[in-house]
């Protein structure tokens, strides 16, 4: 080729990449919508990508941005996005016109199969299908079962780390609440038997942990085929192809082949979806079906249940009073069952319940994303501005922990204070950990659980306390999600007060 028209070709291909890349930069200008300043390309993403600023300080940034709008524009990458500002007008979209705003951003684009069929992904008829299939597995009847199977774990959990050797009585209480919930997920969701809190090299726990690791590798693939989904297939850029995911697959589809081969039934999520195959005018979810929505729920509660527990369990020793507290309240039930406790026994624990739900407050996730189905008119954003209509296929985000955070909704928000939840029937009427309208998190009930269950039987044998490895926790700046920068560290004792515990059930 001759070098004047290698020349014309690569003015082209710039042009094009320039106007890809720039094309929307001016969206929200043009639109005369009040809109948070970012560099090109990388967006309000940048200071993610540089590992200055974890995700959820960055969505407060764009929260605080303006205390008045009702909703405020921002650039992801490329992409232009709405964060909705005021919770009328956010109650309004997601459960008012739940319609319009039923799927979140699309993951069709991604390579892997457990993304493009997961719950969290799926669209549409298909989604909704699923998650009535799914919901059973939450309902609270079937949550009485799992609460058995949750509790003995528990128990025998908070014997194991209240015996600790004193020179191993420091521990990073991160990795340890990680090992008991990958345990409980494959106890309640795959019916399997894993014991990582004494094995701390047992493969399905270090598989699973990597492959729901958000890595800085992951973050970038993942930010990457977001903003430019054709290039992502065309490279076929793949997030969860590693020699961790095979084996995973491999432990979870073999669990389907015995109960197959031996035709064995368990009280799980995985025999949910196997008792449908066959029933006439039933969903139809064949292995690799079933294997994508058992990755999703070990994605979506294992990191998230988790954290919330080291969270809590940070604020807890923090707060020495709210120790005393939940011990004393835990101590009274315990003499009142005789050292037995039930399911609904522990849903009536006011202070423990309070306590959660305050933590759940603070550290809740950033933000809950939704794609508009069809053109949606908002008002003005400001007084004396244009209303804006919310094109087809636009992204919005609702900053749950922008709001939690927000002195208009609560006094002293940065602090944490359980009484807010104590004495009402009702939560307050902007809290929403789990997000909010038919797509809220199915998990709910499960993970309040799993929280609930572990620290009831934590405080009833052990001592919390500070020590020389516990510092402030941070978030991670190397995450999408919320998590502790460098896990937590607290020393756990076995209680030598006046305890009931000395026989539970
Ligand atoms: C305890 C901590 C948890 C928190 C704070 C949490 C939070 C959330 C949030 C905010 C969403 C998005 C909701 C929305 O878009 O409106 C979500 C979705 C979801 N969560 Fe959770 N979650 C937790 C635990 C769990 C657990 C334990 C599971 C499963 C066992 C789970 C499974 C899911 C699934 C599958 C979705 C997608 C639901 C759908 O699209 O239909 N989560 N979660």
């Amino acid at each position: 080729m001759e070098y004047w028209s290698i020349s014309v070709l690569s003015i082209i291909i710039n042009a094009l990449i320039g106007y890809y890349l720039f094309k929307n930069f001016n969206f929200f200008k043009r639109h005369g919508i009040i809109h948070i300043p970012s560099i090109p390309i990388l967006g309000v993403m940048t200071p993610i990508i540089l590992r200055q600023m974890s995700f959820v300080d960055i969505t407060r940034r764009i929260y605080n941005f303006n205390r008045y709008a009702k909703y405020i524009g921002l650039y992801a990458t490329t992409e232009p996005v709405l964060m909705l500002r005021d919770p009328e007008l956010i109650k309004a979209i997601i459960i008012k016109n739940s319609d319009k705003f039923i799927n979140r951003p699309t993951f069709n684009n991604f390579n892997d199969y457990m993304i493009t069929q997961s719950l969290f992904s799926l669209q549409n008829t298909e989604w909704r299908n699923i998650r009535n299939l799914l919901n059973f597995f939450f309902t609270s009847h079937k949550m009485k079962t799992t609460f058995n199977l949750m509790s003995k774990h528990a128990a025998d959990f908070a014997e194991t780390i209240s015996t600790l050797p004193a020179d191993k009585s420091y521990v990073n209480i991160k990795d340890v609440f990680d090992r008991y919930t990958n345990d409980v997920i494959a106890l309640c969701i795959y019916g399997m038997k894993i014991d990582s809190v004494r094995d701390p090299t047992n493969k399905f726990y270090v598989c699973g942990k990597d492959i729901t690791h958000m890595s800085a590798i992951r973050s970038i693939k993942y930010i990457f085929v977001r903003t430019f989904p054709k290039l992502g297939r065309i490279f076929n850029i793949k997030l969860l192809n590693n020699q961790e995911m095979k084996y995973f697959e491999s432990r979870i589809k073999n669990e389907i082949a015995i109960r197959n081969a031996e035709h064995v039934t368990r009280p799980d999520m995985i025999q949910l979806m196997l008792n449908n195959r066959g029933k006439e005018g039933q969903i139809q979810l064949n292995i690799d079906d079933i294997f994508a929505q058992a990755y999703t729920f070990y994605f979506a509660g294992f990191e998230t249940s988790s954290s919330v527990m080291s969270f809590i369990t940070y604020k807890i020793v923090t707060n020495p009073s709210v120790q005393v507290k939940l011990r004393q309240e835990i101590d009274e039930l315990l003499d009142k069952l005789n050292g037995s406790v039930t399911y609904e026994a522990i849903n009536q624990l006011k202070y423990l319940d309070a306590v959660i739900k305050e933590a759940l407050r603070l550290f809740s996730p950033s933000v809950v994303e939704r794609v508009c189905k069809e053109a949606y008119k908002l008002p003005p954003a400001l007084p004396g501005e244009k209303p804006f209509t919310i094109y087809k296929g636009m992204i919005i985000w609702i900053p749950i922990y922008a709001i939690h955070h927000d002195d208009k909704y609560y006094d002293n928000p940065m602090e944490f204070r359980p009484e807010r939840f104590l004495d009402n029937d009702h939560d307050p009427p902007f809290y929403f950990p789990f997000g909010l309208g038919p797509r809220i998190c199915i998990g709910k009930r499960f993970g309040l659980l799993i929280v609930k269950v572990v620290l009831f039987h934590i405080l009833a044998k052990c001592e919390l306390e500070l020590c020389v490895k516990s510092l402030p926790i941070k978030f991670s700046k190397k995450h999408l999600i919320m998590i502790p920068e460098d896990g937590y560290w607290l020393n756990i004792q076995r209680r030598n007060d006046k305890n009931p515990m000395k026989n539970v059930t």
